[in-house]
Parts: structure tokens; C-alpha cells; sequence
């Protein structure tokens, strides 16, 4: 026998072992994250102006000496996935820990930089979120539409709106998500051209809306989402707060816009959503359009991480609420069988594209 052959062999079992610890133990980077923010890592590193060393770092956290190397540990895996990055300190030979771009959105103290994703990552370690996924087989040989109501007994908005402290820490982290559309907005001048009044559906508490603004100044908004959401919002003279049921009825404005909506419902619902919206630009003439800012999937020219945190957020709709993740062809059916005649798809918003929907 070729022993080349056995080598080959054992190498594939190899691989195969590697894959598997890997991906079983994917949530030790999520916990690891976690527990970073936790002790407030990144905002020491931020403080303290110049790199930290670990001896520092253990100092400043105020830990035991004997955690030095476990918080070593701690780090080593964090500068793996670029949370943090080391550096020689000058005129010795000593190395410091300093943020990178990813830490950066991860600071306490935003009162620099409005970039903030703290919220977000809060609330995907929510107990409330993760809980869900102990119960995904039990889902797949049930009844409910979510694996999020097998868990907690009721839907997710409906968990929501009885939840006054969840539904607060989900908004939150849906606006931290929002403050980076403000890095692209001004380069979509042409999408919001001639669009004189706009509905943004789903619309939280309002900031993707405010963003807008800010960049579309003589335009007129209203954010439209379920009654509790938008309850008690101070509103301006372009910017108005309505409650409502979006399958029941949406306002009627030139654009109809949806950031991270539709990706939460399925197909069925999707289809309900933009028959309404289509309504609800019937009277602006040539300016009536859909506008979407959502994922698509596109597995040829994404990189590999991109395409697997899409494929997460597919399986994450899933679990929480009712929805996927699209590739371009699946988001095309939906447009055409809810009677539009055509459509744009600028991929500009990282993970997300922004598509114009026109009847
Ligand atoms: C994922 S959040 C997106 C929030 C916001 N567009 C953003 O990007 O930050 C989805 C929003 O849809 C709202 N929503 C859920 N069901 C709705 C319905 N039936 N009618 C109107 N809004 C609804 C939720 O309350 C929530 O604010
Ligand atoms: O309720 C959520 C939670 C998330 C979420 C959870 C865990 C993560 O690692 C990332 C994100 O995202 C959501 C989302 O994008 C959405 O449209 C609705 C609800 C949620």
C-alpha cells in the first residue's frame, strides 16, 4: 500500500476534525466578545490614549495578578478576529494592545463617534435572543412559525410590545445599527431626487428617517410602525409618527422606504407588504418607487465571511421572526408578483444593498 495514500487520508480526517471543533465551537468567540465588553476592554484601551500592555490592562480592570495570562488568553483570541491589535511600545520591547476598526464601534462612551454597535451586540446576547436556539429541532417537529415562539411562547413582536424593557434594548440596537447609513446617504442623491414625501415603513424609532433628513432636508417623512413603537415620539414639521398595521395599510407618499423589514417576513408576506406599498404611491405619478435596503445574497461575488454572516442572518429570520435572507433572482420574483415592471440594485451599504422598486 502507497503510504502517501494513508497520509492523504489522515489529512482529510484531519481537516475534517479542524471543521468540526471549529464550528461547534464558534460560540466561544460570541461569549469571548461578550465578556470582553463586559469588563469594558475596549473603553480602557481607548482611555488609557497609548498601547496598554497586559500588565496595565490587569491594573486598570482592577483583576487578581494571577489572571494576567488567562486574560492573555482572552486577548490573543480577540486579536485573532481583529477585535484588538498589538504593537511595540516605543524604545521598549514591550507590547501594547490598541482597537481596531471593529473595537471601535464597541465604545461606552460614544460621545466621539455616534458609530455604535454596542446595542446591536447586546441585544444578539440577550438571553431572550439566544435562548431560541436550544429549541430549533424541537421547531422543525412543532407547530409554531418560529422557533422564537416554541421558546417563549409567543411571537417576537408580540414579545415586544409586552416587554417594555426588551422592546426598548431591540430599538435601541436597531437605531445603533442605523447610525451607519449616515456614512452612505450623501452619496444617494440621485435616489432621492424629486422624491417630495416619504413613508419609511417599519421605521423604529425613527433614526433612519432622521438620517434622511438630514441629507434631504425639504423632504416629508413619516415613520410608520406598530403603535407601541411609536408611541409618545416628539415629532417636527417634516417628520411625523404614525401607528399602524403595515398588511393593513401604509400611508400614501412619493417613496415608500423599508431599511431591514422585509428580510424579517416570508415570501407570502413579503408579496402582501409590497402590494400594499404599491398602493401607497398609486397618486406620485413618475416619482412613485419602493425603496429597500435589505441583503442580498450573492455567493460568486461576495467574499467568503460576507456570504457566511448573510447565511447567518438567513437562519437568525428564521429563528426569531419569520423571515430569510435573498438572493437577487428571489428578490426579482417578489417585485414582479406584486406587479412592478422593474427594479435597481446598488450594493453600496456593506451588508446590504439598496434596491429601487418602480411599478
Ligand atoms: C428589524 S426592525 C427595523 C427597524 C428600522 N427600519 C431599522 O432599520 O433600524 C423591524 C421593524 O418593523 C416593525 N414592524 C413589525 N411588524 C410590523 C407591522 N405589522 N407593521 C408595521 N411595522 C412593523 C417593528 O416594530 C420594527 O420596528
Ligand atoms: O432580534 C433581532 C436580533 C438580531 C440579531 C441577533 C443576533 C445577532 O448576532 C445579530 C443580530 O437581528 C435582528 C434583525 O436584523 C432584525 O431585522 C430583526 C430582529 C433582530
Amino acid at each position: 500500500m502507497d503510504p502517501n495514500q494513508n497520509q492523504g487520508e489522515a489529512n482529510v480526517v484531519f481537516e475534517a476534525q479542524a471543521l468540526v471543533y471549529r464550528c461547534v465551537n464558534n460560540y466561544a468567540t460570541s461569549m469571548s466578545l461578550g465578556c470582553a465588553l463586559e469588563l469594558g476592554i475596549p473603553d480602557i484601551v481607548h482611555n488609557y490614549g497609548k498601547p496598554i500592555t497586559i500588565q496595565e490592562l490587569v491594573s486598570k480592570l482592577n483583576l487578581p495578578i494571577d489572571k494576567t495570562g488567562h486574560l492573555q488568553q482572552l486577548m490573543r483570541l480577540l486579536i485573532h478576529f481583529n477585535f484588538f491589535s498589538v504593537t511595540k511600545l516605543h524604545d521598549q520591547d514591550d507590547e501594547g494592545y490598541v482597537l481596531t476598526a471593529a473595537s471601535k464601534l464597541l465604545l461606552n462612551d460614544t460621545s466621539k463617534n455616534s458609530q455604535n454597535l454596542l446595542p446591536f451586540v447586546s441585544l444578539a446576547l440577550d438571553p431572550v435572543i439566544m435562548t431560541p436556539w436550544r429549541f430549533l429541532g424541537k421547531w422543525f417537529k412543532g407547530n409554531e412559525s418560529t422557533v422564537f415562539e416554541t421558546a417563549h411562547g409567543i411571537p417576537f413582536w408580540e414579545f415586544a410590545n409586552r416587554n417594555p424593557v426588551f422592546n426598548g434594548r431591540f430599538n435601541d440596537a436597531m437605531a445603533s445599527d442605523s447610525h451607519l447609513m449616515s456614512l452612505v446617504i450623501k452619496d444617494c442623491q440621485e435616489i432621492f431626487e424629486g422624491v417630495e414625501s416619504l413613508v419609511d415603513v417599519g421605521g423604529g424609532t425613527g433614526l433612519n428617517t432622521k438620517i434622511l433628513l438630514e441629507a434631504f432636508p425639504h423632504m416629508t417623512c413619516t415613520v410608520f410602525d406598530l403603535p407601541h413603537v411609536v408611541a409618545d415620539m416628539s415629532e417636527t414639521m417634516n417628520l411625523k409618527y404614525v401607528g399602524g398595521d403595515m398588511f393593513s395599510t401604509i400611508p400614501s407618499a412619493d417613496a415608500i422606504f423599508f431599511k431591514n423589514v422585509l428580510h424579517n417576513w416570508s415570501d407570502d408576506d413579503v408579496l402582501k407588504i409590497l402590494k400594499r406599498s404599491r398602493e401607497a404611491i398609486r397618486f406620485a405619478g413618475d416619482k412613485g418607487k419602493v425603496i429597500i435596503i435589505d441583503m442580498v445574497l450573492d455567493e460568486k461575488q461576495d467574499r467568503r465571511e460576507i456570504t457566511e454572516t448573510k447565511m447567518v442572518f438567513d437562519v437568525l429570520m428564521m429563528v426569531l421572526v419569520t423571515g430569510k435572507e435573498r438572493t437577487k433572482v428571489e428578490w426579482e420574483k417578489l417585485f414582479v408578483e406584486a406587479g412592478f415592471s422593474r427594479y435597481n440594485v446598488t450594493p453600496n451599504f456593506g451588508l446590504r444593498s439598496l434596491m429601487e422598486v418602480f411599478p
